[in-house]
């Protein structure tokens, strides 16, 4: 809730001579607690300057948390360490980093658009006996905590309308930098709606895969970041356009080439958490319907090996082949084109496939999923980022042999990544690489014999 508080211009004197008058009465008959918040509000009112106009957002709104309340606390957080003498730190098992919180009565100053603002945290102790828990655990809440937002009153608009949502906009995305990324996938059997559900308890997903160490072509990392940058930054380029903010990858290619690897490095990427549909496990078009609009915001959702997961190849055979009881193509499309043009934002969809050739061309249609990328076999430049990786080394005098090599046979990022793990010194590793790749050649050439 946030209510606002007029400044009274004039201390007037025969207003505080009432005050003492009541304050004594009240000393009487008031509870301690109670009189403190009273007379909190007054003297605050009575010295504060004209020009001054004050929002308070307290804590609690009802029984619920005040949403304006956690954004200022997270938002606040950040600058206290810059501009107070004292904070609050914590960290939670769910978050990647440490936060801070302003203290009691602390007061940070901040600047928006040229405009100064003063935010401070006011805290009044109560007996808990006499106040309404605001939850049910023993550690209920024995204080009533709130902010005051203090700013010229020739801003009160701008504050309204652009400062507000500023700070709720910075804290949201603050929250979501620092959550721990979690994966979840439909394999809950929820025996009162007789279907899989996403997972109650997401997995925390600790695959350390990241573009730093993803080895694929330089120029197709960079088109993939600069890609996943702009969707992100396109907020108000999707709302202009009506569109529906999601993005679709297609990612194809052999076995072993890192299609699973780039996903995971494009959640750590973007804080986003994965949601893995197993299609197998989904009963029909309605409950595939119900799991995507399950989907929270920012979220990616993969859907592995498309072609053979169901039998999604051929959309005129569907209904003979599936009837109306099973996931099809088109509710497949459906649920992913339709109803997350209306729900949800910042998606993104990613299909994976070692046979596109395979696919039903609804799915390959421009348009239908925004981008196609091939994960191939190894080149050198991909080579070379394994090796920093799992060698530490950037140079070697056997790289030529392999540059050569790599020209000639088909290796996959997997088949180079299990060479380097042997458990020997670099040169080593390096040259029984270079004894499969021999190998591999010499079976090609007999093949072609
Ligand atoms: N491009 C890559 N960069 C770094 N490591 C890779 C890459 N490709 C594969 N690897 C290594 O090989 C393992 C298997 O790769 P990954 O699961 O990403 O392949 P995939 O293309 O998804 O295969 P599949 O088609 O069988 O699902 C990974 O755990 C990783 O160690
Ligand atoms: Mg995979």
């Amino acid at each position: 809730m946030i209510s606002t508080m007029f400044d009274s211009s004039k201390p007037v004197l025969s207003a505080v001579a009432s005050i003492m008058l009541m304050q004594t009465v009240a000393n009487e008959l008031i509870p301690r607690e109670l009189l403190n918040f009273v007379q909190s509000g007054l003297s605050h009112l009575f010295c504060q300057s004209p020009t001054r106009f004050t929002v308070v957002v307290e804590e609690f709104q009802g029984m619920r948390r005040n949403h304006v309340f956690e954004a200022a606390e997270a938002y606040l957080g950040t600058k206290a360490t810059v501009s107070v003498e004292r904070v609050k730190a914590g960290k939670s098992e769910d978050h990647k980093k440490l936060e801070f919180n302003i203290d009691r009565n602390e007061e940070v100053s901040d600047v928006f658009e040229g405009i100064s603002v003063k935010w401070k945290l006011i805290c009044i102790q109560v007996d808990k006996s006499r106040i309404r828990s605001y939850s049910d655990d023993s550690s209920a809440v024995s204080e009533i905590r709130s902010y005051e937002l203090t700013f010229h009153k020739k801003h009160k608009n701008k504050i309204f309308d652009s400062y507000l949502p500023y700070v709720i906009e910075i804290a949201n995305q603050m929250k979501q930098g620092n959550m721990a990324i979690k994966i979840r996938s439909n394999n809950e059997y929820d025996d009162y709606e007789y279907k899989y559900v996403w997972n109650h308890e997401p997995v925390k997903f600790n695959h350390p895969m990241s573009f730093n160490t993803l080895a694929i072509d330089e120029g197709l990392q960079r088109d993939i970041m600069n890609d996943l940058d702009k969707f992100v930054s396109a907020r108000e380029f999707y709302r202009r356009t009506g569109k529906a903010w999601k993005r679709g990858y297609l990612l194809y290619g052999p076995p072993g080439t890192g299609k699973s690897s780039l996903i995971a490095a494009m959640a750590n990427y973007l804080n986003y958490d994965i949601y893995d549909l197993d299609l197998t496990n989904v009963e029909d078009n309605k409950s595939l319907k119900q799991l995507i609009l399950d989907i929270p915001n920012r979220s990616i959702l993969v859907i592995e090996d498309i072609d053979c997961n169901i039998n999604l190849q051929n959309r005129e055979e569907e209904k003979e082949v599936n009837g109306d009881n099973k996931v099809t193509l088109s509710g497949l499309l459906n649920a992913v084109d339709g109803l997350w043009s209306c729900c949800g934002e910042e998606h993104i969809i990613v299909f994976t496939t070692n046979h596109k050739d395979r696919l039903d061309p609804a799915l390959l249609r421009p348009g239908r999923m925004d981008k196609h990328i091939h994960l191939s076999y190894c080149n050198f430049s991909a080579f070379k980022k394994l090796v920093i990786n799992y060698l530490c080394i950037t140079e070697h005098e056997l790289f030529e042999k392999i540059e050569q090599l790599l020209g000639q046979v088909q290796v996959t990022p997997a088949e180079i990544a299990e060479e380097l793990t042997k458990d020997c010194d670099a040169t080593e590793c390096l040259q029984d690489l270079i004894e499969s790749l021999q190998a591999k050649k010499m079976i090609k050439e007999e093949m072609i014999e």
